[in-house]
């Protein structure tokens, strides 16, 4: 399939400062994409750059193969056949949700203007709502006219910047499904900045985590969660810990005891930090056969589970879930079986922050 979106080694600057460093990356047709990282790190940046409001220091965007940024080219933002919903996109108070979502289509006929609206209407669920004013909706109902309104040219890509940030958590979760399913519903391509790796992980088909510019590993967010490629990946998705280890002989020693992985058999002796997911690490009585024993010294209520912490022998912790009907209590001793499915380690040695 062939990309719709590419970057390629982009650079940018603003004023004097260089934001994003050689950042490269494709989406294919249909796909939702997702930018993840701290905050400052340059997706807003990029996300903008991409819309056509900044240019390129260096490198090339593609869009539907053809350049539209590159040190030689820029083209306009209204050429670029792009929706876009950011943060700050408030829809217009004295319009209806009719007018707001007609806004971009009034070069349409009356009556395919009319269509389009009551068709997206009733994608975002709010049929009959047409004539309301903005006051008289919700925040999430208002979130949903908003994506209407930026989907009704019917944009070739669509960008969304923290679309959801002003709700709280649980709303934004069931929206980020619900604009997911619009999205796919209406084949349209889209990348979406967030920091909620919740809300990457409901809508993204390919996910990205940026640090300080660099895009630090783009794929599946299955793939962003087991085989993490650098240590900030690791810990910016997902819970987790990094205990620290030595590979002698191809196996890995660490306060887990021994751990023999087919990834450790062309490795050789040094010292290793690695990955210990809460699903890696599994709670059994102390009167059932288990691999070592445990403290517990902390736990969170996950509503269907609790996360414990878990102090080793060597004051190194890790995470554990049991079902929360059968609460451990602090400072309570727990067997601990480890069951590495996927093994990520780190070289101590090589991994390094970009600058
Ligand atoms: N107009 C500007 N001139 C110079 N520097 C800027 C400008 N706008 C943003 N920056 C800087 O660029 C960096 C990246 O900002 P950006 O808004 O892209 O980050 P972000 O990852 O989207 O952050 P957040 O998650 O907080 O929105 C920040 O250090 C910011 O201070």
């Amino acid at each position: 399939m062939k990309p719709l979106v590419e970057l390629d080694s982009v650079s940018i600057e603003l004023g004097k400062e260089r934001i994003v460093e050689q950042l490269s990356f494709s989406l294919n047709e249909g796909d939702i994409g997702c930018l993840l990282g701290p905050s400052g790190c340059g997706k807003t940046t990029l996300l903008r750059t991409i819309a056509g409001f900044s240019e390129v220091a260096s490198g090339a965007i593609r869009l539907y193969g053809e350049e539209v940024a590159s040190v030689k080219t820029q083209i306009p933002t209204e050429q670029r056949q792009i929706g876009m919903m950011f943060q700050d996109f408030a829809l217009f108070p004295h319009l209806t949700v009719e007018e707001n979502i007609a806004f971009g289509i009034n070069t349409w006929s009356k009556t395919d203007q009319k269509q389009r609206v009551q068709q997206l209407l009733q994608r975002v669920d709010l049929a009959g709502y047409q004539h309301r004013y903005p006051h008289e909706l919700s925040g999430g109902q208002q979130q949903r006219i908003a994506l209407a309104r930026a989907l009704a040219p019917k944009p070739k890509l669509m960008l969304l910047d923290e679309p959801f940030s002003s709700l709280d958590a649980e709303l934004r979760e069931l929206l980020a499904q619900d604009v997911r399913n619009l999205l796919k519903e209406e084949g349209i391509t889209a990348l979406l900045v967030t920091h909620d790796q919740q809300e990457a992980f409901a809508m993204a088909d390919k996910a990205g985590v940026m640090y300080a510019g660099q895009l630090l590993q783009w794929n599946t967010p299955y793939e962003l969660y087991h085989q993490p490629e650098h240590e900030l990946v690791a810990d910016f998705i997902g819970r987790g810990v990094l205990l620290n280890g030595q590979i002698q002989s191809h196996q890995l020693h660490s306060a887990l005891g021994v751990i023999d992985h087919e990834v450790l058999c062309d490795q050789d002796d040094h010292d290793v930090t690695f990955l210990v997911r809460p699903d890696d690490v599994l709670i059994v009585p102390t009167d059932q056969p288990h691999r070592l024993q445990a403290q517990v010294v902390g736990r969170g209520f996950r509503g269907s589970h609790y996360l414990y912490t878990l102090a080793l022998d060597n004051h190194e912790h890790v995470l554990a879930v049991g079902p929360s009907h059968q609460p451990l209590s602090a400072g309570q001793m727990v067997g601990i079986n480890v069951d590495f499915d996927h093994l990520v380690v780190f070289d101590s040695n090589i991994c390094q922050l970009p600058d």
